[in-house]
């Protein structure tokens, strides 16, 4: 499952600079592209495909210098692999350059509207219908927040964007807030998906409101929020997507973690003789299991994180060494051994099945499977790119199917009530588990 795309923004003495060592602490965001737009009297970018290592490591920087950038990194949920943001893009004789982490729902519907009114789409991208409807409202209006109420009142969906133009940097999250966004202040201005990346320049952070719309220009920053609706934020982004460090909405994502294992080990404890966890996102869980079980912690899986995108060779001699390369089991710790498996999530369940039988193989009597989060049954149309409901494994069949087919001797998720108490907040987006959507994402 994947969603993410990482964005930030700054005003600031070596905008470009600082951008590019943002991307790195974003990099779990997307590792498809990634990419620079800066302001030297008009707008210039460079992106490309690949880590933001790879792409920045020609002296591209040195072209980029500017006080004003905006920087992103992709995973794409929407239009062709090829595409790259920051995208530039240009309506009513204006230009400008876009980064955005979402999905919009309403977007073939709007975007055919405009091309009704003849303007000329130069991408497959979805976000670039925000920067066409924030610079159509603003030839209308004049403003930039004016423009911007316009762009919420008329897109939807998820987006926490940043738009390079007319030197000026406009950032906002939607009505919903449904991703993560935060601002930072001191030597400048700073805005990124996390707030682990703003806290390598700055210390003062607080999360963007959902509405909410910043304007840093050469005047200052001015910020304003234009619309309310109920906030439901992203679960998964507790649950996996973001960096452990992060502070979301006033809540730290390894805290809650720890506690959606805690709550897992008093709803279905487990008879075990230790707690392994699946690396990397499942260790938090399973420290929290271990924390109210009374059943001690190990590492009993070791994960290679060198083993790169590219390494794709066809057959199945060569799928399985990957799979026996990226990860491996300590037998030490879990030969003859009762274990119990934490994980943050399941989604098709080829990861627990292949795990679940290569502890067999290195000696585990038996193997208890906890989940920490309830079972995925329905799709996500706000940006998280989540397998049809066919290919997710607990869309349709019982809990006890899915123990069945991934070979182990019991395996339990965590409630939704856990979940919300765990995290300890209400406002959350849930649709993937329970199907209740949010209502101002559909409402078009
Ligand atoms: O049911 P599946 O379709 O196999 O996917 C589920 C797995 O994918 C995710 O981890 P990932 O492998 O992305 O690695 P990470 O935990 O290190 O981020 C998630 O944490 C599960 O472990
Ligand atoms: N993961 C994302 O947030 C993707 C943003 C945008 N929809 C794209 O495909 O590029
Ligand atoms: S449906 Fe699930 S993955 Fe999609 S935004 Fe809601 S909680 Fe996140
Ligand atoms: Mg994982």
């Amino acid at each position: 499952m994947r969603e993410k795309c990482g964005v930030f923004a700054a005003k600031t003495e070596n905008a470009a600079r600082k951008a590019y060592y943002a991307l790195i602490a974003l990099q779990h965001r997307g590792q498809e592209s990634a990419g620079i737009s800066v302001w030297k009297h008009r707008i210039r970018t460079v992106t490309g495909r690949g880590l933001v290592s790879e792409v920045f490591r020609n002296g591209e920087l040195a072209k980029l210098k500017s006080s004003t950038a905006i920087a992103h990194v992709r995973y794409s949920t929407s239009g062709s692999l090829n595409e790259t943001q920051p995208l530039e893009t240009e309506c009513c004789g204006m230009k400008i350059a876009v980064a955005h982490n979402g999905t919009l729902t309403n977007f073939r519907l709007l975007r055919e509207r405009y091309e009704s009114h003849g303007v000329k789409f130069r991408h497959t991208v979805d976000s670039e219908l925000l920067g066409i409807s924030f610079l159509w409202h603003f030839n209308e209006t004049g403003d930039e927040f004016e423009a911007m109420r316009e762009v919420f009142n008329e897109v939807k969906g998820a987006y926490s964007v940043a738009f390079l133009f007319d030197g000026k940097i406009i950032v906002a999250r939607d009505p919903v807030g449904f991703r993560p966004l935060s601002y930072g202040f001191g030597d400048g201005h700073y805005f990124a998906s996390e707030d682990s990346a703003l806290r390598l320049f700055v210390e003062d952070v607080r999360d963007v409101k959902p509405g909410e719309v910043f304007l840093v220009s050469e005047d200052g920053v001015e910020s304003k929020v234009l619309a309310r609706e109920s906030h439901h934020h992203c679960v998964f982004e507790y649950i996996y997507f973001a960096r452990p460090d992060s502070t979301i909405d006033g809540v730290n994502v390894y805290s809650a973690r720890v506690r959606m294992g805690r709550e897992l080990a008093k709803e279905s404890p487990a008879d075990g003789d230790v707690v392994i966890a699946v690396p990397d996102s499942g260790r938090a869980a399973a420290m929290g299991f271990s924390q109210v079980s009374g059943i001690p912690y190990s590492e009993g899986l070791i994960k290679n994180r060198y083993i790169g995108r590219t390494f794709i060779t066809p057959g199945q001699f060569y799928r399985e060494l990957k799979v026996k390369l990226k990860l491996s089991p300590v037998r030490e710790v879990v030969e003859g051994k009762s274990v119990v498996l934490v994980d943050d999530s399941i989604v098709r369940g080829t990861t627990m099945k292949r795990i679940v039988a290569m502890l067999r193989g290195a000696g585990a009597g038996e193997v208890h499977v906890r989940i920490a989060s309830p079972p995925i049954r329905y799709p996500c149309y706000m940006g998280v790119d989540i397998p049809t409901r066919h290919e997710l494994i607990a869309a349709f069949g019982s809990v006890e199917n899915v123990r069945k087919t991934i070979g182990a001797d019991s395996l339990a998720y965590l409630s939704v009530d856990g979940l919300k108490k765990a995290v300890g907040r209400r406002d959350l987006c849930l649709a993937c588990l329970t199907g209740e959507y949010p209502e101002w994402a559909f409402r078009f």
